[in-house]
């Protein structure tokens, strides 16, 4: 097991292509495995906001005049460095955020694909440039280019800290924006070296900018600034709203990728063993801090008890450990405050009456480090609490149902909109249910699985607005429509008036 490696890099803030101290304070860098202080990060404020989108704005005059195919170039190299870094990144993501390593080191994969992902839709941009719109009239020519907005700010989360921000840095790039990047003050640490490998890059200084720091300090002054065009965010709801309302106040679109109570919809024809594996995989995985996190599992009636036996079994064998052993599938939560944050969620489940079935406390081996129990409660009912709200941890709420327009209607029944699940023999059931449930993204006989390729974002509470796939990079242009008028003839709207020969002393004026 690899218990020690690489220190975490003492950096500042990545402006105009230097790393440059913040105004305010720096903030300590927590490793969740045993709380223990293991860097720092700048604490920037609006002052270090202002140089970052001053910089992204002067790169963008040149920047926006590059072609796809030389955006692309920088892509792929960027891919090329996180590649060659990939075991310190997946590393200090474990260090810094506390998911298992194997977990960290699928993310950095993912991070790596997805600049090359955005290098081909980078390329394949320049071929959708000047597209003919048909208009139905043969004097005119229209059509279409895709243009980069501006300065475009992505604000992010700690849960997947590199991957969400290739999620935004990406097609934005690819698309010719530049970018200010505020990272989540509970995990910053690879989009720092994001930030290097970008610069290793040959990167033009200000195409991409790294500000650290608090919410309120630097994330606030990113999404009301006057000079950014666009705000991406992912997080949390309430967050969320204040910044689409900053950005509102500036008349400035968003894309919001919000949290999520995403219904797991268990039909009696089921493989029992099989889907057992795609439960514990969709709220366990990275210790339940995935938005899309399959939290409500609804299973018909004929087969619970089965079932939840199994279930409990299983969740019981996941082995919690330091997230540095390659076999560790549970690591602790990302800080202080998400452990008793989910720890009162329990409490609050266990007062209103749903029956805890398996963990719900600290593990006993680990007395130190955020850690939670993979914990499952039974007999949970839609009015309750665990039901209804996020909690971000790794914690299932099941219930049970008859039928399917039972389970479709409780299910549906949510604030949120984000993923749902359907498990079913029956193909035609699946696509049904799938047809039904509201959500920007279902998954049949599984949890979880995310590709480049499909649109990734949800309806209702869960947000607005897709990332991935040629959704994510037309999200960070601008649709220009290009008329030309192909004609010789004069354009005949005006009829000729015959000059009057009238003039104002032949008009009798009423006295
Ligand atoms: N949907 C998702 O992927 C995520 C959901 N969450 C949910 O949010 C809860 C709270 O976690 P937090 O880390 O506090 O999430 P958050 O939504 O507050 O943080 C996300 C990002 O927004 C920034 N931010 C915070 N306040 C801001 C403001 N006023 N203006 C602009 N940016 C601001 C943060 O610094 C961070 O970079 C979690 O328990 C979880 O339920 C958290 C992270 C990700
Ligand atoms: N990489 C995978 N599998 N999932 C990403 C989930 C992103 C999110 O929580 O918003
Ligand atoms: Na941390």
């Amino acid at each position: 097991m690899v218990t020690s490696g690489p220190p975490i890099p003492q950096r500042g803030l990545f402006i105009n292509g230097q790393w440059e101290s913040s105004s305010g304070r720096r903030l300590d860098v927590i490793n969740p495995f045993d709380g223990s202080v293991i860097g720092s990060i700048a604490g920037a404020d609006s002052h270090d906001v202002d140089r970052a989108v001053a910089a992204a704005s002067k790169a963008f005059k040149t920047w926006k005049k590059t072609s796809g195919t030389q955006r692309a170039g920088y892509l792929r190299k960027i891919s090329d460095g996180v590649k060659a870094r990939r075991s310190e990144l997946a590393y200090w993501e474990t260090l810094d955020n506390g998911k298992p390593i194997a977990e960290a080191e699928a993310d950095i994969d993912d991070v790596a694909a997805c600049f090359n992902y955005y290098a081909t839709l980078a390329e394949k941009l320049d071929e959708r440039q000047d597209q003919r719109v048909d208009v139905g009239e043969e004097d005119f020519l229209s059509s279409v280019r895709r243009e980069p907005l501006g300065v475009v700010s992505a604000i992010t989360p700690w849960n997947y800290p590199q991957l969400m921000a290739a999620w935004k840095v990406c097609p934005a790039l690819a698309a010719g924006n530049t970018v200010v990047l505020k990272p989540s003050e509970l995990a910053s640490v690879t989009c720092l070296e994001l930030a290097a490998i970008a610069h290793e890059a040959g990167l033009p200084p200000g195409v991409f900018n790294v500000v650290t720091g608090l919410g309120r300090d630097a994330g606030a002054p990113l999404s009301s600034h006057p000079g950014v065009a666009k705000v991406a965010f992912t997080g949390s709801v309430e967050t969320g709203r204040a910044v689409n309302l900053a950005a509102a106040q500036n008349l400035r679109p968003t894309t919001m990728e919000l949290g999520g109570k995403s219904p797991m919809i268990i039909f009696e024809d089921c493989d029992i063993d099989k889907t057992v594996e795609w439960i514990a995989f969709g709220i366990f995985a990275n210790s339940g801090q995935i938005c899309s996190a399959t939290s409500r599992l609804l299973i018909q009636k004929s087969i619970a008890p089965q079932l939840l036996q199994k279930l409990k079994a299983r969740a019981e064998s996941i082995k919690v450990s330091n997230p540095l052993d390659p076999d560790c599938r549970l690591g602790p939560v990302v800080s202080e405050g998400q452990h008793s944050k989910i720890l009162k969620y329990i409490e609050v489940g266990k007062k209103e009456g749903a029956k805890l079935l398996t963990g719900g406390a600290r593990p006993p081996h680990l007395q130190k480090g955020f850690f939670i129990q993979p914990t499952v409660f039974t007999d949970v009912t839609p009015d309750m609490t665990i039901w209804r709200q996020e909690i971000f941890g790794p914690v299932l709420a099941t219930a049970t149902f008859t039928d399917e327009a039972e389970a479709v209607r409780i299910a549906n029944e949510s604030e949120f909109g984000l993923g749902a699940a359907v498990v079913s023999a029956d193909k035609q059931r699946c696509q049904r249910v799938a047809r039904a449930l509201e959500a920007g993204i279902v998954w049949i006989n599984c949890s979880q699985p995310t590709f480049l390729q499909a649109p990734w974002g949800g309806t209702k509470n869960s947000g607005f607005g897709r990332e991935l796939g040629q959704w994510g990079l037309d999200a960070f242009t601008s649709v220009k429509q290009i008329t030309s008028y192909i004609s010789d003839a004069k354009l005949d709207w005006y009829p000729e008036m015959v000059k009057s020969k009238m003039s104002l002393s032949d008009v009798s004026v009423e006295p």
